[in-house]
């Protein structure tokens, strides 16, 4: 009597879609086009919604591509004004205290998509109509081409291809290498700067506090960064521990010593 079986979602390495997915993709949606950005108002999160799920919905989670992703970039395109884009590597948390105390700069989390999927996850399975909420691929376990990772590629990819004027990048000076060729901003967007828009990177380089520093301006991993954006005729500029930046790491750690205003 098969046909009295749920139908058997393949098993992952990953953990599952995330629960009440849907409503959450919906009220971050809202959320953002009437609350956040209000000139999004107009903007229609069920037409969004549905072109994410058919992204992904009833396809392989490991064989999803990038062109499955295009009619809902289309449909959510949002372009950041000059000046105002802010990547980051390894230093999430840090990047967007930044951007929630200077709220005209963007990250992709402060785009429309990115606000939506951040620390969602999301797989589909060739054989159902459904969200597989058992288990998804994992990265390193399954596979690499799979829905939430190439999604945060081709958003990405897109996010600095409309990037313009100076663009910021906050790395992480306690790594040994603050500049990764492996990341998705060393990997990605770095080579998705368009030079006729972007005339300046500008690199912050910032330790973490009560820690030693590992990689700094001089290190050879943003040389690497540097000569990159040399032959991409971009001008690159690095400074370490950016005072703005550094200030909001010293709110939560007043007592350092590299914190008192005397330095
Ligand atoms: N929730 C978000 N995830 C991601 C963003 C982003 O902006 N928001 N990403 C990537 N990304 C996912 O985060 C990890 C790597 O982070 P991590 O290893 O810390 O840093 P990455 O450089 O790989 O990626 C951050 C960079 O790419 C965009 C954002 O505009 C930043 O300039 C990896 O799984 C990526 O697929």
């Amino acid at each position: 009597r098969l046909w009295h079986q749920p139908l058997k979602h393949r098993e992952w390495n990953g953990t599952g879609s995330t629960a009440h997915f849907q409503d959450i993709f919906l009220g971050r949606c809202y959320i953002y086009t009437q609350l956040v950005q209000p000139e999004f108002r107009d903007r229609d999160c069920k037409k969004i919604e549905e072109a994410f799920r058919n992204a992904f919905i009833s396809k392989d989670p490991c064989e999803v591509t990038e062109e499955d992703y295009h009619p809902l970039m289309e449909l959510a395109s949002q372009t950041v004004p000059c000046d105002k884009t802010v990547f980051w590597s390894r230093t999430k948390e840090l990047a967007h205290q930044y951007t929630w105390v200077r709220q005209e700069m963007f990250t992709l989390e402060n785009t429309l998509l990115g606000y939506v999927a951040d620390g969602l996850t999301w797989c589909g399975d060739s054989g159902s109509s459904e969200m597989n909420y058992q288990s998804c691929p994992d990265w390193r376990k399954d596979c690499k081409n799979n829905s939430v990772t190439v999604f945060w590629k081709v958003l990405s990819k897109m996010f600095a291809e409309n990037a313009c004027g100076m663009v910021q990048v906050v790395l992480n000076g306690s790594l040994s290498n603050a500049f990764s060729k492996d990341s998705t901003f060393g990997g990605v967007e770095v080579h998705n700067l368009h030079p006729e828009k972007v005339h300046t990177l500008q690199a912050w380089v910032m330790h973490d506090i009560g820690k030693s520093p590992s990689d700094s301006c001089s290190g050879s991993s943003i040389m690497d960064l540097k000569s990159i954006m040399s032959k991409r005729n971009i001008k690159f500029t690095c400074q370490d521990n950016y005072r703005p930046v550094k200030f909001l790491q010293c709110v939560r750690n007043p007592e350092d010593s590299s914190c008192s205003l005397r330095t």
